[in-house]
């Protein structure tokens, strides 16, 4: 058996073009949508997903808003970014690219968001609002990861999920959101502690590798037909690794790849959460 792919790269482009009409249609009403981004520091790989978000909002008519700030920025830089963007008409909600430098408060920098503008669902707000299962902004790739497994019909409710990592921007927050009522999933959050990771993964419908381990889930730990979504990234001797190895593709019967899974999928739900914000401030 060769898995089914998980195409985050043609469905995301999928969801731009849905976007783009929703876009058009808040303009020709005189409304305006505009994403702003906080840039800090030399990074590649951040500077690289910072310039994909503002390629997708070129695409889509979403206006862009860009506060890049060098490596040696202070805390008083960062937070003054924000305020700047918390008081722009123009911006409809903006992210705070992570992570920040080190020195820099990261919590500090992200409670200072405007929670009405907060476009990555990371506002202490917002992830309690998921916590209480209310309505607000959803962390973008937890958000990518469900609407991926809706559009390729991958069962979830009753599923059995292992989601290994818990850092909020992933793990934490996607076990809260597969556990809601809407998607009513089990989900086994593991981490670095856990004793017998095998067990965990090999019981699971659907395994979320979110550690950052090159090549951490391996054929034997998966359970033949289960669907494995591969969100780690690494780099290997220059180039970029995932978190599932290769033979996988043999047992499970879904993957979805990195890149081309769950990553392009991320921007396009960072998309939806300013085009979701735009259209709630209009109907206000
Ligand atoms: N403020 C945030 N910071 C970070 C987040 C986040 O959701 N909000 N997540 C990650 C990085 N990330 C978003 O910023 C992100 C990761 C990957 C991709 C992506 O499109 N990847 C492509 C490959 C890109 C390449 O060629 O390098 C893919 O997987 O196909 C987009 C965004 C950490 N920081």
């Amino acid at each position: 058996m060769t898995a089914q792919i998980l195409d985050g790269k043609a469905t995301a482009a999928e969801i731009r073009a849905d976007l783009t009409t929703r876009v058009a249609a808040l303009r020709d009403r005189g409304v305006s949508v505009g994403l702003g981004t906080v840039l800090v520091g030399d990074d590649p790989g951040s500077h690289s997903y910072v310039n994909m978000k503002h390629r997708d909002c070129a695409e889509v008519g979403i206006e862009s808003i860009r506060r890049d700030l060098p490596a040696d920025a202070s805390q008083d830089d960062v937070e003054r970014a924000v305020a700047e963007l918390n008081a722009d008409p123009a911006c409809t909600g903006y992210i705070v690219q992570l992570p920040l430098p080190k020195g820099l408060d990261e919590q500090r920098v992200l409670e200072r968001i405007d929670p009405l503008k907060d476009a990555d669902g990371l506002h202490p707000i917002s992830l309690g609002r998921l916590v209480l299962m209310q309505p607000g902004p959803l962390p973008c790739t937890p958000k990518g990861i469900v609407e991926l497994l809706r559009r390729f019909d991958v069962p979830l409710r009753g599923a059995e999920v292992a989601v290994v990592g818990r850092g909020i921007t992933v793990g934490r927050s996607l076990g809260l959101l597969l556990t809601r009522r809407t998607e009513n999933a089990t989900v086994t959050l593991c981490h670095t502690a856990t004793r017998d990771l095998a067990a965990h993964t090999r019981r699971a419908d659907i395994v979320v590798a979110a550690a950052g381990v090159p090549g951490l889930i391996t054929a034997d730990m998966v359970k033949p037909g289960a669907a494995v979504l591969d969100v780690g990234v690494s780099r290997v001797d220059g180039r970029l690794a995932g978190d599932v190895d290769a033979g996988v593709r043999e047992v499970a019967g879904w993957v979805a790849p990195n890149p081309g899974g769950v990553g392009p999928m991320t921007r396009a739900m960072l998309l939806a959460n300013v085009v979701e914000a735009a259209e709630a401030a209009a109907r206000a």
